[in-house]
């Protein structure tokens, strides 16, 4: 058993959580380069958290720059077990309405401007994303959810695009029709993919602002409807989050899904072939392998 510590990465809308116990914004310091923002560390129900604003506070970071590898790293760092990532989206699902939360379950990754993986020269892993979310806390996601009184739909395949402009029609239409995808939005990869690398158990808690550009009877996507949407939303997120601690527990058994043994078979470079600079780089995110 260890302690579980929930981190929470805040999307679009959600800067801060309020209601922690011993608040502290702290400067972590990665060796995958500087965070997004500080880090709010305390206790909710006498459960270690730390928060992480994806964008920094007054929203500074695009989505391509998001600093992804230094987000997940400094979350290990300070002891997180269990990572919430919030973020806003567009819906490809007339039943899946503004204002709805989706657990996701899937992504299509259509990133390309993005340091994807903390491995490399020097150090090579291969680890499965065949299933990129964790079941345990996605189902806690969603129960938090239902308690809270939100329209939650328990999973879905989120679409990652670069970004920053949303889709075309003509783009929107195909994710939808022949690619299958309930959501886009633009961060939740590689996030995932690094969660996965690090060990870190990882749900996707969606909030859904608008219909991208597929729907007949809705226009463009406009920032103005998200934003209002989003206001909404925040206090909807929040009051999820409140929820996990009674959920999850403070005596966190081994995931059984294995997110947290991920790099157990998965270095393929020989021991003697490791880059010691890259190793040391590694110390948080591997160091249980590496030793
Ligand atoms: C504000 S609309 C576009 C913006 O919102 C989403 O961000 P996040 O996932 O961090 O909530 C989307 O991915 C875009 O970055
Ligand atoms: N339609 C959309 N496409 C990409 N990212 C989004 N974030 C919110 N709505 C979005």
């Amino acid at each position: 058993m260890t302690d579980t510590m929930i981190g929470v990465i805040g999307g679009s809308g959600l800067y801060q959580i309020d209601g922690l116990q011993d608040a502290e914004w702290r400067a972590v310091e990665s060796p995958w380069g500087a965070p997004s923002d500080e880090i709010l560390t305390g206790r909710l129900d006498g459960m270690a958290m730390a928060f992480l604003p994806r964008h920094g506070r007054g929203h500074v970071h695009a989505p391509s720059d998001v600093p992804y590898r230094a987000n997940i790293d400094a979350l290990k760092r300070l002891g997180v077990t269990d990572v919430i990532s919030v973020s806003a989206c567009g819906s490809f699902r007339e039943e899946m309405a503004p204002g709805d939360f989706v657990v996701v379950d899937q992504f299509i990754d259509r990133t390309f401007a993005r340091a994807k993986s903390f491995f490399g020269k020097g150090c090579v892993a291969h680890v499965s994303v065949a299933h990129p979310t964790c079941p345990r806390l996605g189902a806690a996601c969603v129960e938090a959810a239902r308690a809270e009184g939100i329209k939650v739909h328990d999973g879905g395949t989120y679409l990652a695009m670069e970004g920053p402009q949303f889709s075309s029609m003509a783009e929107s239409k195909m994710y939808r029709d022949a690619w299958g995808a309930d959501v886009i939005g633009m961060t939740n990869m590689p996030e995932a993919k690094l969660a996965r690398e690090a060990e870190l158990c990882y749900a996707s808690v969606a909030m859904i602002t608008d219909y991208d550009s597929w729907h007949p009877d809705h226009g463009a996507v406009d920032i103005n409807d998200i934003i209002r949407i989003l206001t909404g939303n925040a206090d909807k997120g929040r009051g999820l989050v409140r929820r996990l601690p009674a959920l999850l527990g403070a005596d966190r058994a081994p995931c059984p899904h294995g997110c947290d043994r991920a790099l157990e078979f998965a270095l393929m470079t020989a021991p003697d072939k490791r880059d010691p600079d890259l190793l040391a780089r590694l110390d948080a995110v591997a160091g249980r392998v590496l030793g």
